[in-house]
């Protein structure tokens, strides 16, 4: 791990005095979509210019990107606007067309960071090529050692320009994000790794426009040195997820927004309201967990119902609290805590059964 940290090269990123930000579509769609949304976010807020090229979609029949006709079109943007251009890459022959147009910036997905095999034929494809950031998206899941290995790949094939982008993770569980963030996984990922800079995606953790300004503070206040934000010239228009894209526009309002709080934010403040958003994420999570504890409970009422059972279980329910006090007290919570919420779910559980009758 000290291997890979100190082998990181952050002169791609240090050499700015502000985050470093990539803009633009999910996807490539038309020349005159790309150049003139280019020349809408070119400014000296935005250093990348993003467009997604091969689109990995999760079931066939979609748009799955315009290809290398694609790769002309951000060579044309790094010509005319001089921004570095950035796209998306799964495998070997990717990697060569990108190197073959001058894309600066090859961001790996986070489901290509899931698969070891996937990462490997990328790393040795890109062996030696010293010149490229390559940036990769956390996994799907929140595996920070599949992360790592991801990272190890590549930086044992030489590659020193290395970063990752924290893109939400996928859950199974009610939230209003389209992908969970994890800001503290991605503290750990800080702690062991402190030289591998640390982009934010807003737009595929929250998966619409709403949200995207509020994730992009607090990947500020993590002191995130950079953020990738979908724009579009014409969002509804979008071909493949026009619902997160914004206007270059509204973006550059955003990061004004944002340079502002970075300059009035105090140290003290920020490290309250770090550890604040980390207590917001849990108690959402938790949330979202007694709404599906209820929900099986529901379930367990109609099927009583229409069995005939009695609603309380009484060795069932003391069963439940032996089980959950055990395992409480190897996190070190207190018995009597955990008593008492257990109580509490309870009751309530028993009483939404109750409802049903
Ligand atoms: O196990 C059951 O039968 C349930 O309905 C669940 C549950 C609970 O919420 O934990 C509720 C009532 C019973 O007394 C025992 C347990």
């Amino acid at each position: 791990m000290e291997k890979l940290n100190n082998s990181i090269d952050r002169s791609w990123i240090d050499k700015w005095n502000h985050p470093f930000i990539i803009s633009g579509p999910c996807s490539a769609e038309s020349e005159q979509q790309i150049l003139e949304t280019a020349k809408r976010l070119n400014s000296s807020y935005v250093q990348g210019f993003r467009a997604g090229i091969w689109k990995p979609r999760t079931k066939p029949n979609n748009f799955e990107g315009i290809g290398k006709k694609g790769l002309e079109w951000l060579h044309k943007v790094k010509k005319s606007t001089g921004l570095m251009v950035a796209t998306e890459i799964a495998n070997a022959e990717h990697v060569k067309l990108a190197i073959s147009f001058g894309i600066d910036i090859l961001w790996i997905g986070a489901r290509s960071t899931a698969s070891p095999f996937a990462i490997q034929e990328i790393a040795d494809a890109l062996e030696k090529e010293n010149n490229k950031i390559i940036l990769v998206k956390n996994p799907i899941h929140p595996d920070i050692e599949l992360w790592i290995g991801a990272l190890e790949r590549l930086s044992g094939k030489g590659i020193r320009k290395l970063g990752v982008i924290h893109r939400g993770f996928y859950t199974y569980q009610n939230s209003r994000y389209r992908n969970q963030p994890n800001w503290n996984l991605v503290l750990n990922f800080r702690t062991l790794l402190p030289r591998i800079p640390i982009l934010c995606d807003p737009s595929h953790i929250c998966g619409k426009t709403e949200g995207i300004l509020d994730i992009a503070k607090k990947a500020y206040h993590f002191q995130y040195e950079g953020l990738m934000i979908e724009s579009h010239c014409d969002p509804d228009q979008a071909w493949s997820d026009a619902q997160q894209q914004i206007t270059p526009e509204n973006l550059l309002k955003m990061l004004k927004t944002l340079t502002h709080l970075e300059k009035s934010d105090q140290k003290s403040q920020r490290s309250l309201d770090s550890f604040r958003i980390l207590i917001d994420e849990l108690d959402e999570n938790i949330i979202s967990l007694l709404a599906e504890r209820m929900d099986i409970s529901k379930k367990l009422g109609t099927l009583k119902k229409s069995s005939d059972i009695s609603i309380f279980q009484p060795s069932r329910w003391k069963d439940i609290m032996k089980k959950s006090i055990t395992f409480g007290k190897s996190l070190e919570i207190s018995e009597k805590f955990l008593e008492e919420v257990f109580q509490l779910l309870h009751q309530e559980s028993i009483k939404v059964q109750n409802q049903i009758r």
